[in-house]
C-alpha cells in the first residue's frame, strides 16, 4: 500500500509527523515505512492552486494507492463542537465565478461548466469512498471552498442558500479535484477549529481542532497499516 498524506501546513499534522518519526522506518525526509504501507506527507501549501499544483505533480510521479487530505475547517453548523471531525463527501467550488451587480454566479450559472462535466456530478465534486481499504465512522459533510474565508452575514447567507454546506476550507475541492482527475480513492478528514462567523479568531480552538483530528489520522493509518 502506497498513501499519501496531505495538509495544507505542516502546523495541522505535526503530531502525525512526530507519529512517523518514532514509529515508523524513515525512508527520506518525505517517506515513511510503517508496517506495509509506504506513506508520503506532502505539504501542499494553504489554498487551491497551491493544493493543486502540489498534488497534481505528487499524484503523476508518485501513484499513491491512496490518498488522505487532513486540516481543520470552519463549520455553518453550531450543533457540531469545536474539536469534532467529519469527513467530506461532496465540495463546492464556492467562489469562483461572476458577479453581476449584487449577485454571485458562479462557472455554472454563466455555462462556462456544464453540470456533470468530468469529474463532477451535477455541480458538485462527489466522493464516494469506492477503493479505500477503511471508512472512519464519522459524520459525512458538504463543504465549500472559498479562496476568501468567509466572514460576512451576507457572504454566509448566499453559501448555506446555494450550497448547503456543514463545513468551509481553503484546499478541499483542489484535493477532491485532482483525486477524481487521477482516479485514486481518497478521504478528506477536517476537525472543527472555528464557526463560520463574522470574523472573531480569538474564538478559534486551532490546538483542540489539531489535536482530535491527528488523534484520528494516526489511528486510521495504524489501521490501513495492519497495527489494529
Ligand atoms: O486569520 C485568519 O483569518 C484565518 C482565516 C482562515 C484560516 C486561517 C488559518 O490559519 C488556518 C488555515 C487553514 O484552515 C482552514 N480553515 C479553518 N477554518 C476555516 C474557515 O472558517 N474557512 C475556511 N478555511 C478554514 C483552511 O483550509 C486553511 O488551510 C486563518
Amino acid at each position: 500500500m502506497k498513501l499519501l498524506v496531505t495538509a495544507a501546513t505542516i502546523l495541522e499534522i505535526k503530531p502525525f509527523i512526530t507519529f512517523l518519526d518514532h514509529q515508523s522506518q524513515r525512508i527520506s525526509d518525505t517517506q515513511y515505512r510503517l508496517a506495509n504501507c509506504y506513506i508520503d506527507v506532502l505539504i501542499a501549501g494553504i489554498g487551491m492552486m497551491h493544493t493543486a499544483f502540489s498534488l497534481g505533480t505528487h499524484l503523476a510521479v508518485r501513484k499513491p494507492d491512496m490518498a488522505l487530505q487532513a486540516g481543520i475547517a470552519g463549520s455553518f453548523r453550531r450543533e457540531w463542537q469545536l474539536g469534532s471531525l467529519v469527513m467530506v463527501d461532496r465540495e463546492y467550488l464556492a467562489d469562483l465565478g461572476a458577479e453581476d451587480n449584487d449577485q454571485f454566479k458562479d462557472l455554472f450559472d454563466i455555462n462556462l461548466w456544464q453540470p456533470s462535466q468530468p469529474p463532477f456530478t451535477g455541480t458538485a465534486l462527489v466522493n464516494t469512498f469506492a477503493g479505500l481499504p477503511c471508512l472512519p465512522e464519522l459524520p459525512r459533510a458538504t463543504s465549500v471552498s472559498v479562496n476568501l474565508v468567509s466572514g460576512s452575514a451576507q457572504t454566509i447567507t448566499r453559501l448555506e442558500t446555494r450550497y448547503m454546506p456543514d463545513v468551509e476550507s481553503m484546499e478541499g475541492a483542489a484535493f477532491h479535484y485532482a483525486c477524481l482527475t487521477s482516479g485514486i480513492p481518497f478521504l478528506q478528514l477536517r476537525s472543527i477549529s472555528n464557526y463560520v462567523e463574522i470574523r472573531d479568531k480569538s474564538k478559534w480552538k486551532i490546538p483542540l481542532a489539531i489535536k482530535t483530528l491527528n488523534d484520528e489520522l494516526i489511528s486510521i493509518v495504524q489501521t490501513i497499516a495492519g497495527l489494529s
